[in-house]
């Protein structure tokens, strides 16, 4: 691999899914190859004050900042270099990251996804994730009806799209799953054309969940996923096994979630996004 530059970057986390950022204006010539080398987990980049090496993603993220609300366009790409249409922790880092620079609360994230408001309260951050959609065409799934409790490759799944696609599994315990073993072959079900990220739920007895995701393009396990525990609330309530408007709390590994999924518009996902540090990077010109 040659190396032609360095470009400056800042490290994030929601609830422990951990993100480099970096300044749309600074060229990075292939992100792809950008993304593979810097968040592998071996070999990628390890900050001082962070033990964790390399990252879930990078978020190149570019401000718009003579819009009221300033807009950022967030790309995520992922450590195997593809592009995840929407990433709801991915948006409440975009949306700390601009509020940070312009002093507003307020913030417009463009998405491919769609269009996301933002508030920011300190570290504290909302984002609006839009409507959950089981329509088979939305997941997408390869499906005549939309999958609700489906059997798929040993687990029971619920398939919603909420930015991109969740097949859910209620279970008794995440803990008691061996995610590894068991996520890669619905993640890879040929009833999902674009295939799936797995999140497993569990309720937690105090009217919550407890959430674990494998996901798509990690191609792992991430300690927090935004768009998963949206599908946690979703499909509850699509299941029956949660009422009304009210937030719920959602609990990956990595932190507390708020989501809040009503009888009608947009889904919201609440909670912390932090700023770990910053550095300088090697833009990867080419691999070999
Ligand atoms: N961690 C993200 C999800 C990234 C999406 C992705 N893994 C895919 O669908 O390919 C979140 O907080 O929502």
């Amino acid at each position: 691999m040659s190396v032609l530059n360095t470009v400056p970057f800042e490290k994030f986390h929601g609830t422990g899914n951990d993100f480099f950022v970096v300044d749309a204006e600074d060229p990075v010539p292939d992100r792809p190859a950008f993304a593979r080398a810097h968040c592998d987990r071996d070999g990628g980049i390890v900050l001082n004050e962070s033990e964790r090496v390399g990252a879930d993603g990078v978020l190149f993220l570019a401000l718009e900042d003579r819009y009221d609300p300033p807009r950022v366009v967030m790309t995520l790409v992922q450590p195997d270099g593809s592009v995840a249409a929407m990433c709801g922790n991915g948006a409440r880092v975009a949306a700390a990251w601009a509020a940070e620079r312009t002093g507003s609360d307020q913030i417009m994230i463009d998405t491919p996804a769609g269009t996301r408001r933002a508030i920011v309260e300190d570290d504290d951050v909302t984002v609006e994730m839009g409507v959950p959609m089981f329509a088979p065409r939305d997941v997408p799934a390869d499906s005549g009806e939309p999958l609700v409790e489906t059997e798929i490759e040993g687990l029971t799944v619920t398939a919603v799209n909420t930015g991109v696609p969740h097949a859910v599994a209620f279970v008794e315990d995440v803990d008691d799953v061996d995610l590894e073993a068991v996520a890669p072959a619905v993640r890879h079900a040929p009833i999902f054309p674009e295939g799936a990220n797995v999140t497993l739920a569990s309720p937690d007895g105090e009217g919550g969940f407890d959430q674990r995701t494998f996901e798509r393009g990690v191609e792992g396990e991430t300690q927090s996923c935004g768009t998963g525990a949206v599908a946690v609330v979703a499909a509850a309530k699509r299941l029956g096994l949660v009422e009304g408007d009210d937030p719920v709390r959602v609990s990956p590994p990595g932190g507390d979630l708020s989501v809040t999924v009503p009888d009608e518009g947009s889904a919201l996902l609440g909670g912390p996004a932090v700023r770990e540090g910053a550095g300088e990077a090697d833009t990867v010109f080419r691999e070999r």
